[in-house]
């Protein structure tokens, strides 16, 4: 669905160099902190920006032939963008009607009744979580294949993040062939709606994973120094020196509890396992 190899985009300060993959029928999350290059990342699939090298294939062409028809398969959020606050959901219908050759009127009015939107009220005057709402129905309503969303759930509540979430689910459950790239710092809302997760941080991509891999194979291994002395270091992708000794990361979490019963291992949770990846040491 979409395939990026070794995108390059240079700022003063930044440099991304970023490849990655979204498969057909699969949610792919892509999880940093501030600044670590998810929206230039987004803006360069977009084509919103230019790029310093590498490839971007989106939905079997190269970005450069992708043109305003093949536009119409793409659902689009972006953190920085939304609709002119001075226009009322009303104002927005025949304007993605006239926009999308697919849009679903009736599935678009039901939801906006469903998710309770005023259809009258300028958009200035929503909530921050009802603007999201509407960005992501906007984006699911005209029968895309791919949908590529920039922090769509930012600012939003717990309830309005499950909200959002749920409609992303009930958007892939419609269609097999759809896929979903989705950005978030919040890793809870990708840890229960991705299949993998792409790491990113200062630009570069730090870990690609499946989700069940993720939460079934990593862990925290607490070792006191002389149990550390002792362990085979193998499968340890970080760690970190602590008060006790060391705390390391692995992605064997079998291996380590079948041949060091003794040792503490903890399930690590994916916020863990970011942390342990950025700021944990290389052997
Ligand atoms: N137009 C620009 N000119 C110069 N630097 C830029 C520009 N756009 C982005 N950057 C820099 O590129 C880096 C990555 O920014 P980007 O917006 O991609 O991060 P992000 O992962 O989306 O962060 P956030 O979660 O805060 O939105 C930052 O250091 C930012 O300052």
């Amino acid at each position: 669905m979409l395939k990026i190899e070794h995108l390059r985009k240079n700022y003063d300060s930044f440099s991304l160099d970023c490849s990655l993959e979204i498969m057909q029928g699969c949610v792919t999350g892509l999880i940093g902190q501030n600044g670590a290059g998810k929206s230039t990342t987004f803006k360069a699939i977009l084509g919103l920006i230019s790029i310093d090298g590498g490839t971007i294939s989106i939905l079997g062409k190269d970005s450069q032939e992708f043109g305003a028809k093949d536009k119409q398969n793409l659902g689009v959020v972006l953190s920085d963008s939304g609709f002119s606050g001075y226009l009322t959901i009303n104002d927005i219908i025949p304007v993605l009607d006239h926009l999308y050759g697919n849009f679903d009127k009736p599935f678009f009015v039901e939801q906006v009744q469903r998710f309770q939107l005023p259809r009258h009220k300028k958009i200035k005057e929503f909530s921050t979580g009802m603007k999201a709402k509407l960005k992501v129905l906007a984006a699911i309503s005209h029968d895309a294949k791919l949908l590529i969303l920039d922090e769509p759930t930012a600012g939003l509540d717990v309830i309005a993040r499950d909200e959002l979430l749920e409609m992303l689910r009930e958007f892939m459950e419609k269609d097999e062939e759809r896929s979903i790239l989705i950005s978030s710092h919040i890793s809870s809302d990708l840890e229960t709606l991705c299949d993998d997760l792409y790491m990113i941080h200062n630009g570069k991509i730090i870990m690609h994973e499946d989700t069940d891999v993720l939460l079934s194979d990593y862990a925290l291994i607490k070792v006191d120094h002389k149990q550390y002395e002792n362990m085979d270091k193998q499968y340890i992708l970080r760690y970190k020196k602590e008060s006790y000794g060391y705390s390391c990361l692995t992605n064997q979490k079998p291996y380590y509890m079948e041949n060091y019963p003794q040792i503490a291992i903890e399930k690590g949770n994916i916020d863990e396992v970011i942390t342990m990846m950025i700021r944990g040491k290389e052997l």
